[in-house]
């Protein structure tokens, strides 16, 4: 599991280690020179003779890379300082100097700072790191086009310059990265939507900050060990009904086929029995296709609501009102979402899974800003409910309906999964882990997971378009390459 906190979090965790004096700069420099020596010899071949560019900035963001370039210097890189502002850290420039390095002052992209950016075989971003703010300066976000035209590799150190460390939100030049290598603890803006587009691979280098971290961080992302010790696997005791049964309420004489899908995504993701309650059409049109659904419903421990149903079928506010009891599990999609009225309270096992549209309509029925960033939203939307909220997107938020500001991000998805139907199968997997007894926001977080690596699969690695009915289909080979080695434990131990 990646966890990640906000620079306030990182700020406190840093300062009694700074009291005692240790030499974090010293240590984020050195690692961070250790990151770039392959890039380094990957683009130019060797490092004697690389050029690396670093951008400077006035704080210790700007320290770290003048440390990290003295360390490339001595070995034989020819490195120039590029400096956004008059203030510098003095150390780490000396350092630079003494290792044969170069400083020029920028001012916005000026001749020689294009020269130096188009000539680089690496630029570090060293501009701003967690003291940064979003909104840059017109000469500072020349110069960071520049660097983001540049043919270079770019590895940004902390944050990228124009991220916000703690919200994500990005500025249109920010500096997009190949590789950002953070220090002492990731921060929980690199996570987030707005700076997907920037962070490249996200590298953390321990500077001995974890006993000094919140307990709680501010952002989760499950990663596939995670996916390997939480997806529920069948013991030799298990049987269908103790595995979970999952109910579908989904799926409408307009829109049969999200009945289907969303059945199949609970059937492929590993029922105990899939239900379904609906109208007889497309109940039989289910049947036809998935013969193990049960067209009866029935006891059951998690239903799965609004798929394919218009807002205003009487099934969708039927649906919220059976949500509103306090030992209610389920899923609440589409139609259904529509139908939450102020004051509805939904228990933290019911997860709303709204896209972005979905999400700003559902704010404005409840009264809520519509134009926040998702990371704010879904925390409001779960504060204001008490159900767990599922952000779709690229990615993928959740905030627990009992801790709003606690978020799970996933991130697995291909653009290829933006095509109709793929939710309502996102809807199946998720009620079949919650069937199966998972707690709201970690099934939410799994079921995303999966979701998007089966869109991933399912895309052929994201080279081929998918269709929805595929993302079911492809959860089970997703499941194999994960559980793989553990299922064979389990199975080796009952039959010995
Ligand atoms: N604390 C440590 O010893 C360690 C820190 N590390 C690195 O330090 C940075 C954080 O350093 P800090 O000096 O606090 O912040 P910045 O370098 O981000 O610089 C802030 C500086 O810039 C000004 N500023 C903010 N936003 C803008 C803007 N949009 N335009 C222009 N100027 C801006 C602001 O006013 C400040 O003066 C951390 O990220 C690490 O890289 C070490 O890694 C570990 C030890
Ligand atoms: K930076």
């Amino acid at each position: 599991m990646i966890t990640a906190y906000t620079a306030e979090d990182v700020r406190r965790a840093e300062r009694p280690l700074l009291d005692a004096d240790v030499p974090l700069m010293q240590r984020a420099a050195a690692a961070l020179a250790a990151r770039c020596l392959p890039l380094l010899r990957e683009r130019a071949g060797t490092v004697p003779g690389s050029r690396v560019v670093l951008l400077v900035g006035p704080g210790s963001n700007g320290g770290d890379a003048l440390f990290a370039g003295a360390h490339l210097a001595r070995r034989g890189a020819a490195v120039t300082a590029v400096q956004t502002e008059a203030a510098l850290h003095d150390a780490g420039a000396a350092a630079l100097s003494r290792a044969g390095g170069c400083l020029h002052r920028a001012r916005g992209a000026d001749e020689q700072t294009a020269r130096l950016l188009g000539d680089a075989d690496l630029v570090v971003d060293g501009v701003l790191g967690i003291g940064g703010r979003p909104e840059l300066s017109d000469e500072l976000a020349a110069i960071l086009a520049a660097a983001n035209a540049s043919p270079a590799s770019v590895v940004a150190v902390d944050v990228p310059t124009g991220v916000d460390a703690t919200t994500g939100e990005a500025a249109d030049d920010a500096v997009r990265a190949e590789l950002t290598v953070t220090m002492g603890a990731v921060k929980a803006g690199l996570l987030l939507p707005g700076a997907a587009a920037h962070v490249g691979r996200v590298d953390l280098v321990d500077l001995g900050l974890a006993p000094h971290l919140p307990s709680e961080p501010a952002v989760r992302r499950l990663e596939t060990e995670d996916v390997r010790e939480l997806w529920p696997v069948p013991g030799p005791a298990d049987q269908k009904y103790s595995r979970g049964v999952v109910t579908i309420d989904a799926g409408s004489a307009d829109f049969p086929g999200a009945g289907v899908l969303s059945a199949s995504g609970a059937a492929r993701a590993g029922a105990g029995m899939v239900r379904y309650r609906g109208p007889a059409a497309v109940r039989d049109m289910i049947l036809a296709r998935r013969p193990e659904v049960v067209g009866a419903d029935g006891r059951h421990q998690a239903v799965v609501i609004g798929s394919g149903l218009s807002p205003e079928d009487p099934r969708c506010r039927r649906g919220v009102e059976e949500l509103c009891a306090e030992d209610a599990v389920g899923v609440l999609d589409a139609g259904a979402l529509s139908a939450i009225r102020p004051g509805d309270r939904l228990p933290s096992h019911v997860v709303l899974t709204p896209h972005a549209g979905e999400a700003a309509r559902l704010a404005e029925a409840l009264d809520l800003p519509s134009s926040l960033p998702p990371a704010r939203l879904a925390g409001e939307l779960a504060r204001a409910t008490g159900a767990t909220v599922l952000l779709k997107g690229e990615v993928t938020l959740v905030a627990d309906g009992d801790a709003p500001d606690r978020l799970y991000s996933q991130a697995e998805a291909t653009p290829w999964l933006g095509t109709a139907g793929t939710g309502d199968v996102l809807g199946g997997i998720l009620g079949t882990l919650l069937a199966a007894g998972l707690p709201g926001p970690l099934a939410a977080a799994l079921a995303a997971s999966v979701h998007g690596r089966a869109g991933v699969a399912a895309s052929r690695g994201g080279t081929a378009p998918l269709v929805a009915l595929d993302v079911a289909e492809h959860v089970p080979a997703v499941l194999t390459a994960i559980l793989g080695g553990a299922i064979t434990t389990v199975a080796s131990r009952g039959g010995a």
